[in-house]
This record gives structure tokens, C-alpha cells and sequence, in this order.
């Protein structure tokens, strides 16, 4: 009998272990201690990572808010009924995210990027977008030297936005805020018409769904939900979703920075988002600071508002961009941009509260609208007093530039001998011509609403009424004035509006819209 050599059968055996792999997975596990308010206590997930998607029983997905040494506190993202006490909830290993794709374009999506219009899935290729994500750093960024038209006289005159800029938009309750945001979603098709679309994205948080569905109705029928994506986490749904909501929006948004392409993002509004955070916060039993806000409701909307850029248009130094997530690695492109609009409610015009002023702190800039304005029919109800813009003015084109830099002195002028105006005739000839003049421009500043101006006929107007070309038009016929001088100047003179158009204020296009504007005052001289 032949012997058993022993060196011979772990040769073997060692040979038929060394390809051998374990097939069955190990998930990891944890057990609901207890649930309650949107929010799951959770015992056992010890390697669970801060921000990672949970799995509970029945398909419900929840975020990781809470590390503690012995359980974790998770926020629900739905309808929690059939989590109880004992559940079983499964590690993602997969922090939470939103799948953007070129498809998204057009569509009304929840914080987790289901589509919720009825109009199926979402088409094409679609790319996993972390909904938390560090801001580029500096040496991936650009100054703000491209404008970003609104549309909005008074805006792109006196506070202009740039590409990459981040403007607070606030004001007291009804007075306008979400109009001038959608008008200057309504002012991009002029770009999406020649190519170069600006992909908006407008989040709405904590509002009506019949709200949002009269908004997305308002930007179909203008065809504007062409190049538009809304993110909707209404008053119904839980606040987690609600303060998740700009998270998925910048997201969406980041998509488009990171390809190239120049993209603006609506935040409607910031208010409702710190309330539901504040109440999340709460409900995790993190101590309440001012106003019952938690600590870091601060670092809430820095983080969000950092991630509006404008990127360094270097493909090569784009791709090197910090925190991209690998599904876009090779479709990075230099050159794009996110601007953020936020807007902020306030209450009885106070902007002391907590929430305004830690916004106005992180933004670089605001537009104050009043309910004193909007009561008294200007409309939009901007105070340029008090709006300020710190970077756009880089942004302006020239011929805007020029004809705004007049306009802004004449108004600070006008407002500070407003007070008089109200003993019209014992005022000297100079300050009568100051008030006569700036109250032509509160007319020429004055617009409807979804109405938004291309940017030269708002230069052509201003243009006119800096140089007191109005003078003999009835204050209250400034606006009929108006529309006339523009439909003449775009029958007659297209060539000067395109000049204008271009940053150009040659002499000839001056004296063009000089002797158009003097033509047609003095036929309302004659009428009157
Ligand atoms: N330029 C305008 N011309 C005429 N009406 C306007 C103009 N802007 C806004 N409005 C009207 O004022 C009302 C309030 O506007 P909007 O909803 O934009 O304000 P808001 O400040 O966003 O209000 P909310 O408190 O609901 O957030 C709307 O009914 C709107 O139609």
C-alpha cells in the first residue's frame, strides 16, 4: 500500500484553497430601538458612516444623522407606519445621493430624485450626484465676470447678478420675491433660443403642491420648462425632504457646473428649510440655540450657498477639482458655473432675525423688497437703496454699465430730496428738475410681472430717462411711453439695439436713441 505522503495532500489542499472565495455577503444589520416623528433610533450599526442611506424593512430609506456610542439617529425619508419597534435595517454603504442626467431637464422631481409629474421615468444616462458635497476649493474657481441677465431693470441696472454669484433675495411675506426669481428663469430662453441654455433649477421648499404646480404651469406655457428642473419637498411632506431639498437641487445643479455649462439655481425659500431643520434637530435632541435653531443651522447654508461657483475654465485643472464624485471624471469641462438666488422671508421687514442675517452674511449680496413699495404699486418692489450686489458690478456689460452708473446717482438724489417733493411749488427750478426726473425713473424702473426685458431695450429706456429725455412725457404716462419708444426702436432701429446688445454706446447709437426719444415725447407734449 502506498503510504500518505502528508506534504502531498496539503499541496493539494492548498492548492484548491488559494482560488477559493467566500460567495455569501455579510450585510450589516442594525434593530430599531425606537421610532417616532420621522426620526429611528437605530442599535448595531456601529461601522455606519455620518450621511449614509439606511434600509429599513418594507423599503423605507432614511439618512444617518446622529452618531452615538451606542445607537444612531436616523431621519426618515417617507411615510414611516410600518417601522416598529424591533425592525431590521440594512447599511447602503452609499451616502446619500440623487441621479442626474441630461434627462432631468423638464422634469418635477422629490428631494431623492423620484420624478413626481406623471411623466415616467427619467430618460437617458443618468450619473449618482451626492446630495452633500464640499465646495471647490479656491484654486478651482474664478472671479464673476460674466452677467447673469434677470431680465429685471431695476436689477441688472443697479444690482446686477453675475454667473457664479450668490444673491439673497428677501423680503417680507407676498412681496414679490418668488416673481422676480421666476422671471429670471423666464429671461434664460433668450439663451436656451440661441444655444447656450443656462439650466435652472428651482427648489421649492415647504410650499403648496398647487403652489409649485402653478409655477411649473407658468414655465411650460412660457417654454421655459425646457431648460428647467424642479425639486419640490412640500409643506406635506417630512422635513427631513424639506431639508434635504437644496441639497438635491445644488446637486442637480453641480451636474451641470462640472460639464461645462452654465447653470442657476432658486432656493424658494431658505426660511421654511431652517424651520424644518430646526425641527429634525430638535426631534434628534440636539441642544436648541437662538431662536431654538440648532448650533450649525450657520454652517447649514454655507456649505449649501459655497457650492454656487464659477469654475476655472481649464479642463485639466477642472478634472483635478476636489470631492468629484468618479462617475463624472471624464465628462468634466472647465468654464461653467452655478449661481445660487436663496430667498429669505421676512417678518415685519425685520432683517436682525437670526436666519437673514446669517444669510445676508454668506451671500454676496441682497435685493430688499418692501411691502411699503409693492403697497404703493412699485412693483418690483425693490429698494435700491438698501440692495447691494458686491460682485456683479465686475458682471455688467459696458453699455449697461454706463447708462446705470447715471441712473444710480440720480435715484440716491432723488430719494434724498423725495421728502420735499410734497411742496411741489416752493422748490427751486434745480431740485424740482431732480424730482421731476427721478420720479420718471421709478416709473421706467417699474415692470410686470413674468414680463422680463432682453438687456437692451432695459439700456435703450434707462438710457433716456438718465438724460432727461422724458421730461415733457406726464409721469403717468412714462409706461406707455415706454412700450412705444421700444416697438419703435425694435421696427426701426434693430441695428442700434444690437450694438447695444454687443456693450457697445458708440455716438451714433446715442444719437439714434436720443432723437427717437425726443421725437415721440413731443408728441405727448402735443397730446397733453
Ligand atoms: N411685478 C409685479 N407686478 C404685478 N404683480 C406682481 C408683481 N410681482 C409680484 N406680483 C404679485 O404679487 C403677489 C406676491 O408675489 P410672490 O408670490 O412672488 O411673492 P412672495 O414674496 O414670493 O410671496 P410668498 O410670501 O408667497 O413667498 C402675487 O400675487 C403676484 O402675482
Amino acid at each position: 500500500m502506498a503510504e500518505v505522503n502528508p506534504a502531498e495532500v496539503s499541496a493539494i489542499l492548498k492548492r484548491q484553497l488559494s482560488g477559493f472565495e467566500a460567495e455569501a455577503s455579510l450585510d450589516e444589520v442594525g434593530t430599531v430601538l425606537t421610532v417616532g416623528d420621522g426620526i429611528a433610533n437605530v442599535y448595531g450599526l456601529a461601522n455606519v458612516q455620518y450621511g449614509e442611506l439606511v434600509q429599513f424593512e418594507g423599503g423605507l430609506e432614511g439618512i444617518v444623522l446622529n452618531l452615538e456610542e451606542d445607537n444612531v439617529g436616523v431621519v426618515l425619508l417617507g411615510p414611516y407606519r410600518q417601522v416598529k419597534e424591533g425592525s431590521v435595517v440594512k447599511r447602503t454603504q452609499r451616502i446619500a445621493s440623487i441621479k442626474v442626467g441630461e434627462g432631468i431637464v423638464g422634469r418635477v422631481v422629490d428631494t431623492l430624485g423620484n420624478p413626481i409629474d406623471g411623466k415616467g421615468a427619467i430618460e437617458g444616462e443618468t450619473f449618482e450626484m451626492p446630495l452633500e458635497r464640499k465646495a471647490p476649493g479656491v484654486i478651482y474657481r474664478e472671479p464673476v465676470t460674466e452677467p447673469l441677465q434677470t431680465g429685471i431693470k431695476s436689477i441688472d441696472a443697479m444690482v446686477p447678478v453675475g454667473r457664479g454669484q450668490r444673491e439673497l433675495v428677501i423680503g417680507d411675506r407676498q412681496t414679490g420675491k418668488t416673481t422676480v426669481c421666476i422671471d429670471t428663469i423666464l429671461n434664460q430662453k433668450e439663451f436656451y433660443d440661441a444655444g447656450e441654455p443656462v439650466y435652472c433649477i428651482y427648489v421649492a421648499i415647504g410650499q403648496k403642491a398647487s403652489t409649485v404646480a402653478g409655477i411649473a404651469k407658468v414655465l411650460e406655457d412660457k417654454g421655459a420648462l425646457a431648460y428647467t428642473t424642479i425639486v419640490a419637498a412640500n409643506a406635506s411632506d417630512p422635513a427631513p425632504m424639506q431639508v434635504y431639498a437644496p441639497f438635491a437641487g445644488a446637486a442637480i445643479g453641480e451636474f451641470f457646473r462640472d460639464t461645462g455649462r452654465p447653470a442657476l439655481i432658486v432656493f424658494d425659500d431658505l426660511s421654511k428649510q431652517a424651520v424644518a431643520y430646526r425641527e429634525v434637530s430638535l426631534l434628534l435632541r440636539r441642544p436648541p440655540g437662538r431662536e431654538a435653531y440648532p448650533g450649525d443651522v450657520f454652517f447649514l447654508h454655507s456649505r449649501l450657498l459655497e457650492r454656487a461657483a464659477k469654475i476655472i475654465d481649464n479642463d485639466d485643472i477642472a478634472k483635478e477639482m476636489n470631492d468629484l464624485p468618479d462617475v463624472l471624471k471624464d465628462k468634466v469641462k472647465g468654464g461653467g458655473s452655478l449661481t445660487a438666488l436663496p430667498l429669505i422671508e421676512t417678518q415685519a421687514g425685520d432683517v436682525s432675525a437670526y436666519i437673514p442675517t446669517n444669510v445676508i452674511s454668506i451671500t454676496d449680496g441682497q435685493i430688499f423688497l418692501t411691502s411699503d413699495l409693492f403697497n404703493s404699486g412699485v412693483r418690483p418692489a425693490i429698494n435700491v437703496g438698501i440692495s447691494v450686489s458686491r460682485v456683479g458690478g465686475n458682471a455688467q456689460i459696458k453699455s449697461m454699465k454706463k447708462v446705470a452708473g447715471t441712473l444710480k446717482l440720480d435715484q440716491a438724489q432723488f430719494r434724498e430730496l423725495e421728502a420735499f417733493a410734497k411742496f411741489g411749488s416752493d422748490l427751486d427750478p434745480a431740485t424740482l428738475s431732480v424730482i421731476e426726473k427721478g420720479k420718471r425713473n421709478v416709473e421706467i424702473l417699474k415692470q410686470g410681472q413674468n414680463d422680463p426685458y432682453p438687456v437692451e431695450n432695459q439700456i435703450a429706456i434707462i438710457y433716456a430717462g438718465s438724460k432727461n429725455l422724458l421730461r415733457d412725457v406726464p409721469v403717468e404716462k412714462v409706461r406707455e411711453f415706454e412700450k412705444d419708444y421700444l416697438e419703435y426702436l425694435d421696427a426701426k432701429h434693430r441695428d442700434t439695439l444690437d450694438t447695444l446688445k454687443a456693450g457697445k454706446l458708440t455716438d451714433e447709437v446715442t444719437d439714434t436713441l436720443t432723437s427717437v426719444a425726443k421725437e415721440l415725447s413731443s408728441k405727448y407734449k402735443n397730446k397733453g
